[in-house]
């Protein structure tokens, strides 16, 4: 068992004193790929905003490498739901991607030819180095999920939360990500998914963690994938789990 690269311990959370998370510890396995999964509603992203500290918590502590998530932004890479990004904004694609260079700008801030190139390099590895210089208006779902994901990559991160990167978008896009899940592993990352299909938890990921409002379970998927605990989940169960 590998040893955790993010602690979470007693972490609860609440819009307007309703709470939506209650005392979750939870371990991330270093170099994993986990899936976050849960009902409608669990608290999935919610747990990824509080680990981010994106939504202040109601309690609770959040190690990532032994620190506060302050002193370790620069390794983490977060890649939001595609639907709460307004994507009419007025960038072009070239500019949304070295946004992943920004935090290793010095005090300047402005980057530099190596930021671009990275950016560059960044947008080939996702097949879109073609549509650089369009607004990002103009993308298809998938573009835009890409577009994120060559943000990521250019950040170059050790820790990777993504939150629903697989809704809506093509399966070319589908296999774009899954091998980016799989080279960030190769390369000693972590990445952290919000997923919804259960049908690819066994192929896509090593690691779960099961969610509805608290823990339900986490580990190894083939320790805790399994039809007792999503019941106890209350999610649905389909065919093809035992
Ligand atoms: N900004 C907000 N203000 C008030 N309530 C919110 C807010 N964001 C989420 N909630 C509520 O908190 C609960 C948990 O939401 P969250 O988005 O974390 O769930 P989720 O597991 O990611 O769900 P889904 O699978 O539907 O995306 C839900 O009941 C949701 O309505």
């Amino acid at each position: 068992m590998g040893k955790n690269i993010i602690e979470v311990e007693h972490l609860s959370m609440a819009y307007d004193d309703k709470p939506v998370l209650w005392d979750a510890h939870i371990g991330i396995v270093e170099n994993s790929r986990t899936a976050i999964i849960g009902p409608n509603g669990a608290g999935k992203t919610t747990l990824l905003k509080g680990i981010l500290n994106i939504h202040p918590k109601l309690s609770g502590e959040v190690y990532i490498m032994g620190k506060s998530i302050r002193d370790v932004k620069r390794e983490i890479a977060y890649i939001p739901q595609s639907n709460s990004v307004n994507w009419n904004f007025p960038a072009r694609v070239i500019d949304v991607v070295l946004m992943g260079r920004y935090v290793h700008l010095g005090w300047i801030k402005r980057p530099k030819k190596r930021d671009y190139e990275i950016a560059e390099e960044s947008l080939e590895k996702i097949n879109m180095l073609e549509y650089k210089d369009r607004q990002i208006s103009q993308l298809s779902e998938g573009q835009k999920q890409r577009v994120f994901i060559a943000r990521a990559i250019a950040q170059k991160a050790a820790i990777y939360f993504m939150d629903e990167p697989l809704a809506g978008v093509d399966k070319k896009t589908e296999k774009v990500i899954m091998n980016f899940l799989k080279e960030i592993q190769r390369e000693g990352g972590t990445s952290i998914v919000v997923h919804h299909d259960l049908n690819t938890i066994g192929e896509y990921f090593d690691h779960l963690v099961i969610l509805n409002k608290s823990v339900v379970a986490q580990g190894k998927v083939s320790e805790v994938y399994n039809r007792e605990n999503l019941e106890r989940a209350s999610m649905v169960v389909g065919d093809g789990i035992d």
